[in-house]
């Protein structure tokens, strides 16, 4: 397991642009090492403040986005095209300004297009296989004040399953009450984890995460990288690091 390493910033707003900047550049070395580049992006509100950023940098047409494959870690079991889905707001923050090949950018099927959550999770785990989706380049994570990341809660029967790579979450303690999330260990597959967290309601979050607090006070301290663990927060979400 490798060492977490904690890069604070003044605010959530230069925070966003610090990881567009880092994520146009992981995803430019991993285009050039490997053709292709897998990214699992998060919901919340740091997930759509940095696909604002990433869609306003002025680099941003360095990137064969034609190249990238982009998922999410989890989605809230809605229709597609809700305003509440993961995926919508990360649309409207900014990715439909992205040149993306649509075929590869992997929505979560919604109520719309299966029969249940699980029928759901079944098809992206499907997708994953395909294609090879689960060796992730980078796994964006969004922290909830209770410590969990993607769909997986402290406590919650689903937090540390393993036994698939999507999985049905339900009775899920943040509103909608039923999720599909990438598992715990599909999660831990990537080469760079980047948990994305800004405001003082986070930061009693930030420090049990990167203090490697137990499964039942966080989620986030059970994810690494395989190659390098990054909390990339505000000054605000930092302030009960020690
Ligand atoms: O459905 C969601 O909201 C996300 O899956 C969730 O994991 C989110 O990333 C965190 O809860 C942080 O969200 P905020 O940044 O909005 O607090």
């Amino acid at each position: 397991m490798t060492d977490s390493l904690v890069l604070v910033h003044p605010d959530a707003g230069t925070t966003a642009q610090m990881i567009a900047g880092r994520l146009l550049a992981a995803v430019q070395e991993a285009l050039a090492l490997r053709g292709t580049a897998h990214v699992a992006l998060t919901g919340g509100s740091m997930g759509s403040a940095l696909v604002t950023a990433l869609a306003d940098h002025p680099a941003v047409s360095v990137v064969d986005w034609s190249r990238v494959h982009l998922w999410w870690g989890d989605e809230r079991y809605l229709p597609s095209g809700d305003v509440d889905r993961n995926d919508t707001q990360n649309v409207d923050a900014g990715l439909a300004r992205l040149p993306l090949d649509p075929a590869k950018v992997h929505h979560v099927p919604g109520p719309d297009d299966s029969e249940s959550a699980e029928a759901a999770a079944a098809a992206y785990e499907r997708a994953l296989r395909v294609s090879g989706g689960g060796a992730w380049d980078v796994v964006l994570l969004g922290v909830g004040p209770d410590g969990h990341v993607a769909s997986l809660f402290p406590g919650h029967p689903a937090q540390l399953r393993d036994d698939a790579l999507a999985i049905a979450v339900h009775d899920s303690p943040k509103p909608p009450s039923t999720r599909v999330s990438l598992t715990m260990g599909c999660l831990s597959r990537s080469r760079e984890v980047w948990f994305v967290v800004s405001g003082a309601d986070k930061a009693e979050a930030v420090a049990k995460g990167v203090a490697g607090a137990s499964p039942a006070e966080s989620s986030a301290a059970q994810v690494r990288g395989l190659e390098r663990t990054l909390w990339l927060v505000d000054e605000a979400a930092a302030s009960q690091l020690t």
